[in-house]
């Protein structure tokens, strides 16, 4: 985790940038300038609105990406919104996973990968990178893999319990990255299962909380914090400070700020005593701030709209920066 934190420093920004795109939030302008040169690059008519759209996101994620470079310490990649567009989403995760390294960003994948140990192990590839011919143990791929994935941390759920869990570990200790595992998370529905009363008067997301700590004691960084992160919505507050006192060696990945209501006062108490242990995540609220502006234009052209993207998301990325410092 040092490493982000390092950054939040630099930065004096604990805010990361969820990269989410999806048809809506790109403007159809900049879609639609794709549309000759996909229509010449594809094998089959049927592939050209998937492609299409996946070349947009990644001119709108470049754009993206250079608005807010300096301003914010990392951004969150949603892998899903790629995935929905099959092998061409894929190739834009990993390609905008590479730009934002490039341009000095800590890139925090957002997968929550969660399965039985063996599977795990090859998910874990995903920060050590790949070896041709090694096994798809954590930690196997090691020093001169090849790493396609550009990312410094993923998100993981511990529904599966330890064996899911440590082959990330392992591999994040190997590839000197990290991850964040799921505890009290930002929707509606979290309570189903995290909030359920355990035997012992705990609460089921109390018991992962204890896991993760312990998940992570053997790789505390200097900072104090160890590898295995959290994520502690920003829409549970009360329980978010409770979370803070319970996981002191423990880093918060804090999403639900903005669109899902979660507010700057909502989250003051997911930071520690020095304003230090939490990262506050925004998604729509940055990347689909240009809709909200009332400065676009259907009839604008697909410069003029890159242009308003990237306006919009700085001011958005810095009004969130500058709400949070007044907090902390
Ligand atoms: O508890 C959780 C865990 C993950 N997320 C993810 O964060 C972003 C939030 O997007 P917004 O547009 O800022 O609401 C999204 O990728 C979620 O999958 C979360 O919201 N809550």
């Amino acid at each position: 985790m040092d490493r982000l934190i390092d950054a939040i420093e630099r930065t004096q920004n604990p805010s990361v940038v969820g990269l989410d795109p999806t048809e809506a939030l790109v403007p159809a302008q900049v879609v639609a300038s794709f549309a000759d040169e996909v229509r010449d690059s594809v094998d089959t008519p049927e592939e050209a609105p998937a492609a299409q759209l996946a070349v947009a996101f990644y001119e709108f994620n470049r754009t993206i990406i250079d608005a807010v470079a300096g301003i914010v310490p990392a951004v969150k990649p949603q892998i899903a919104m790629y995935e929905a567009l099959g092998p061409a989403g894929i190739d834009v995760y990993t390609m905008t996973c590479e730009y934002a390294a490039e341009q000095g960003l800590y890139v925090l994948a957002d997968v929550k990968r969660g399965d039985i140990g063996s599977t795990a192990a090859a998910y874990a590839h995903m920060l050590t990178g790949v070896n041709a011919g090694a096994s798809a143990e954590a930690g196997s791929a090691g020093a001169g893999a090849h790493d396609p994935w550009h990312v410094d941390a993923v998100t993981v759920n511990p529904y599966l319990g330890t064996d899911g869990i440590t082959p990330f570990v392992d591999a994040a200790k190997t590839a000197d990255k990290d991850l964040f595992v799921l505890v009290r998370t930002s929707n509606p529905s979290s309570s189903e299962l995290q909030m359920l009363d355990l035997a012992d008067g705990s609460k089921v997301y109390e018991h992962v909380a204890d896991l993760v700590e312990r998940w992570g004691a053997d790789t505390i960084g200097e900072h104090g914090y160890s590898r295995v992160g959290a994520v502690v919505g920003a829409t549970h507050p009360q329980e978010g400070r409770a979370l803070r006192e319970r996981m002191p060696r423990t880093f918060f990945l804090v999403p639900g700020y903005g669109a899902q209501g979660g507010t700057a006062a909502d989250v003051r108490g997911m930071f520690d005593a020095n304003g230090s242990g939490a990262i506050v995540n925004s998604s729509r609220g940055i990347i689909g701030a240009w809709r909200t502006s009332g400065r676009y234009r259907k009839d604008m052209s697909a410069d003029d709209a890159l242009a308003l993207v990237f306006d919009t998301a700085r001011e958005a990325a810095t009004a969130m920066r500058d709400d949070l410092r007044a907090v902390l």
